[in-house]
């Protein structure tokens, strides 16, 4: 068993000499830095284990019956979530990303940490991006990419990187394929033909250490993504993500080769509310080290984002990804709020240049 170790940040600045190390695998109990309260953990009831009707629905892509949209349009109004099957993204390039992400989160401390965040960026490895919004440190670590992976595999690998960076250059483009396609499907449902091209993507790679005391640490604290949809492929031993749903935790089981697919901030906004971006978290457990893989899909830079359907009846002003990263900065969960047209002002009616959807039904012009 390899040693895994934790990273602590004890006053919320993801800056590299503040760490302190964890071994989380040697510790008995859950230190006073990674308790969070129970109202925290235990603030709606858990369902573990679903039933069927109670799960997020699984979908086949590769389904003949023509119920594929109207299914995910279901799906996405009533859960925010669904999980895939029937896509091409082969089970083996998923095991390779699974194992590669393992074997950067083996590394010992000091050799994760050359690839450190640097203050103000946004890939590397540090703590979950939303850690600043919270005083208690989560029982996780994450690499995030953006763009190339060779500048911090380089760091990690000097000499070895090229088979990190091989896995996750293929897996990259295979979830463009697939966000891209699921975008088409998504905007079917809504009643427009048209897609998203040369989307952007962050590839956040998340590791939850094995826990003494699950029921007082948070893996990864309640958010909601920020792009137009996530692709998430947890490993398969355990389970760790729960949805908010009908104001419970509902686990999400991790299904052989499914991935799931999760509504983002933008696929609400695009909607105009339709679509719910659901509020998610991962909770930790005693025996397995648990990896997940966050495809965070956005559109390509400088394209608004703008809800469709009638302009006089928009909610949300049209946003990019990078401007409504902004406020997700200043914000967090309430960044939606800031940008919802609560009363019939200029904005609703206002220019959508650049928008990445025309604004008659049945056409979507898209960048
Ligand atoms: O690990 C998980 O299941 C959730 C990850 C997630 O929500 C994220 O990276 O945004
Ligand atoms: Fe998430």
């Amino acid at each position: 068993m390899p040693s895994l170790s934790m990273e602590t940040l004890h006053d919320h600045h993801p800056v590299p000499h503040r760490l302190d190390k964890i071994e989380a695998e040697s510790v008995a109990q859950v230190p006073d830095s990674h308790a969070w309260p129970a109202h925290a953990v235990h603030d709606y009831p858990s369902l573990d284990a679903p039933s069927e009707s109670e799960s997020v629905p699984i979908i086949d892509l590769s389904s003949a019956s023509g119920d594929v949209v109207a299914e995910i349009g279901k799906a996405c109004e009533s859960w925010g979530a669904f999980q895939v099957v029937g896509h091409d993204a082969p089970a083996e390039l998923l095991d390779s990303l699974e194992s590669e992400a393992r074997r950067l989160f083996s590394l010992p401390a000091h050799r994760k940490l050359r690839a450190a965040k640097p203050p103000g960026s946004i890939t590397g490895y540090g703590l979950p991006p939303i850690s600043s919004f919270f005083s208690k440190v989560m029982w996780s670590e994450g690499f995030t990419i953006s763009g190339s992976p060779v500048d911090d595999a380089r760091k990690l690998w000097p000499q070895d990187y090229a088979r990190f960076c091989e896995v996750i250059e293929k897996y990259n483009k295979e979830m463009q394929k697939l966000a891209e396609r699921l975008m088409r499907l998504k905007l079917l449902s809504l009643g427009l033909a048209g897609g998203f091209r040369n989307t952007t993507a962050v590839l956040q790679l998340n590791s939850y250490p094995v826990c003494p005391e699950p029921d007082r640490a948070m893996g990864l604290a309640a958010h909601t993504d920020s792009g137009l949809l996530t692709i998430l492929h947890q490993s398969g031993a355990a389970r760790g993500l729960q949805l908010l749903h009908s104001d419970r935790w509902v686990a999400v089981p991790p299904v052989r080769g499914a991935l799931v697919v999760i509504v983002g901030d933008l696929g609400h906004v695009l909607s105009n509310g339709r679509f719910k971006s659901v509020v998610h978290r991962a909770v930790v457990n005693r025996i397995h080290h648990r990896i997940s893989a966050a495809y965070l899909c956005g559109p390509s830079p400088g394209v608004r984002v703008s809800p469709v359907g009638n302009p006089a009846d928009r909610a949300y002003r049209a946003v990019t990804w990078r401007e409504y990263l902004g406020l997700r900065a200043e914000f967090f969960d309430k960044a939606i709020e800031s940008i919802k047209i609560n009363t019939d002002t200029e904005e609703k009616n206002g220019n959508g240049t650049g928008c990445c959807c025309a604004k008659q039904q049945n056409i979507a012009v898209c960048m």
